[in-house]
């Protein structure tokens, strides 16, 4: 289990995120959801450690993860997918992919997951991984590098952003993957349709869960809630149902 304790992260004297608590099961695939600037990509650099929280503790289990850096988390098998992968000049995907031969992939493997990302082995695997790849195609090679990897934690932000309209197939491929070898997915995404493919949701909205749950459930009131931040509302009249649930 992966769980984040009373985090709360300050940069330049503002206050990003505010006491999140959030629990991530084994197997089990969540949504982070919310608005531009809530603190969803601000959750995942958390999660990975490539930024330390101002207050709270990261735990792997009983292991408090709090201090160690991305290469450590990644060794415990945390990955991320970023929202903007970065290029590289001269690496072909096949070596990039396999981190130049040392990752333990087959050619089969390689091109079952190339065709899940909608690359196919042929055209693709001699291709570099720099700027003649469009934005969607090293999105595409940098979530089939996340298969691959088959991490315990898969956090994937924006896993849709600059993909076209097929990205709704392409995401059900890779997380029925991600499920078949037992990784605990956490998609961050501000799409409602994209969230309800996940079990369970966290609603963020700045920088605090305004709402958690079966991801129906908390999709709906994110419907309602959407385009403007619910938060005043939420914290001046209590939710819709009476509940403090989520908060
Ligand atoms: N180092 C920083 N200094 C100041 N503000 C920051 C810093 N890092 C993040 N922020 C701000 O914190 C807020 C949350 O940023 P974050 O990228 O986590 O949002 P997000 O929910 O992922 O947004 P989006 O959906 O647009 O990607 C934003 O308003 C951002 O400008």
């Amino acid at each position: 289990m992966l769980l984040l304790r009373n985090i709360t992260y300050s940069a330049n004297g503002r206050k990003i995120l505010e006491k999140i608590n959030m629990r991530f099961k084994e197997g089990m695939s969540y949504s982070i959801l919310g608005p531009n600037g809530a603190g969803k990509s601000t959750i995942a650099y958390i999660l990975m450690g490539v930024i330390k929280p101002s207050e709270g503790r990261i735990f792997m289990g009983d292991k408090d993860i709090t201090e160690l850096n991305i290469t450590e988390r990644a060794r415990l098998g945390i990955s991320l997918l970023w929202q903007e992968p970065a290029r590289y000049d001269g690496i072909t995907v096949e070596e990039y992919l396999t981190l130049g031969g040392k990752l333990n992939v087959d050619k089969e493997e390689l091109k079952e997951v190339l065709e899940i990302v909608g690359l196919p082995y042929e055209l693709y695997h001699s291709r570099f991984v720099d700027k003649s790849l469009s934005g969607g195609e090293r999105k595409r090679v940098e979530l089939a590098s996340i298969l691959l990897l088959k991490p315990k934690y898969a956090i994937l932000d924006e896993p849709d952003s600059g993909l076209d309209i097929t990205v709704t197939e392409l995401i059900d491929r890779i997380l029925d993957y991600l499920k078949r070898i037992g990784t605990t997915i956490i998609l961050i995404t501000h799409h409602e349709d994209i969230a309800k493919k996940t079990e369970f949701s966290y609603f963020v909205c700045s920088g605090k869960i305004v709402r958690k749950g079966f991801s129906d459930e908390v999709v709906e009131y994110y419907k309602r809630a959407c385009g403007k931040c619910p938060l005043l509302e939420v914290m001046r009249y209590g939710h819709q149902d009476g509940s403090s649930k989520g908060i």
